[in-house]
C-alpha cells in the first residue's frame, strides 16, 4: 500500500516576510516560492531562526511583517499542514499502535491504515509496546508514521532525521520523495545531509 495521492496541490509564497521572537527579528525580507512537488531545506547555525520560520509558516507564530500565503489551499478541505517540531508528541502509556490510531482519529485518516504505516517505518514489531519505551530513533520513526496515516499536502519538518540511524535517514528521504512525487510540498529544517534530489536550500545566517 502506498502513501496515496495528495488531495490538492498547494504552493507556498512569501513576500518580504520577517519573523522572529517578540521584537527580535531573526529572518528578514524573505521572498520565496516553493511549488507543489518541491522541497526547501532550511540550513544555518544553531539559533539562526529555522524553527522560528517553520512555526511562522505553520501559523503558530505571527509574522512580524510581510506576507505568507499557501496558494491552492481549500478552506473546505480542513487542515492541510503537518508541522513536526523537535518533540515527538508521544504519550508514554499508549502503545505504538494506539498512538497512531489516536493521531489518525485526530488528524483524519487516509488510504494507509495505522498498522500498515508502522510496517512502512519499520515499527511493526513494536506495535503493542508502550510508546514511552521506544528508543529516540524509534520515536522519530513513529512521527514519520504519523505523517503517513493522515495525508496532508504540506509537511513542515524540524530536524526530522534527529536520532535516526542510516536506514532511518534513507527511509525518511524515500518518504519525502514519495510525498513530493504525489504533489506534496515540504520545508525541512536540518543539520544533516538529506538525499533529496532537486531540493532548494535556504541558509539562514544569524550567529548562535
Ligand atoms: N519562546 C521564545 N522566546 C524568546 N526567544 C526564543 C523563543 N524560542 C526561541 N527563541 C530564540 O530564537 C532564536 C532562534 O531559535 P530557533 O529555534 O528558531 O533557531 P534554530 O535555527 O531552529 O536553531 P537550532 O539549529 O539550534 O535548532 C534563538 O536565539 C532562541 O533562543
Amino acid at each position: 500500500m502506498t502513501q496515496g495521492q495528495v488531495q490538492h496541490r498547494i504552493n507556498l509564497k512569501t513576500q518580504a516576510l520577517a519573523c522572529g521572537r517578540g521584537d527580535a527579528v531573526l529572518v528578514a525580507d524573505l521572498s520565496l516560492e516553493v511549488a507543489a512537488g518541491s522541497a526547501l531545506l532550511l540550513r544555518g547555525p544553531n539559533g539562526a531562526g529555522k524553527s522560528t520560520l517553520l512555526l511562522t509558516l505553520a501559523g503558530l507564530l505571527r509574522p512580524i511583517s510581510g506576507t505568507l500565503v499557501f496558494e491552492g489551499a481549500d478552506p473546505e478541505a480542513g487542515p492541510f499542514i503537518h508541522h513536526c517540531g523537535h518533540k515527538n508528541a508521544v504519550r508514554p502509556r499508549l502503545t505504538v499502535l494506539e498512538t497512531l490510531r489516536f493521531w489518525a482519529d485526530l488528524n483524519g485518516s487516509g488510504p494507509l491504515p495505522p498498522a500498515a504505516a508502522l510496517e512502512r517505518v519499520g515499527l511493526a514489531r513494536t506495535a503493542r509496546v508502550d510508546a514511552g519505551y521506544l528508543s529516540a530513533g524509534q520515536q522519530r520513526r513513529l512521527v514519520l508514521a504519523r505523517l503517513l496515516v493522515s495525508p496532508r499536502p504540506v509537511w513542515l519538518l524540524d530536524e526530522p532525521s534527529a536520532a535516526l540511524d542510516a536506514a532511518g535517514r534513507e527511509l525518511m528521504a524515500a518518504l519525502l520523495v514519495d510525498h513530493l512525487e504525489s504533489g506534496g510540498l515540504a520545508v525541512i529544517a536540518t543539520h544533516d545531509d538529506i538525499a533529496l534530489p532537486g531540493a532548494a536550500t535556504l541558509t539562514l545566517g544569524a550567529e548562535a
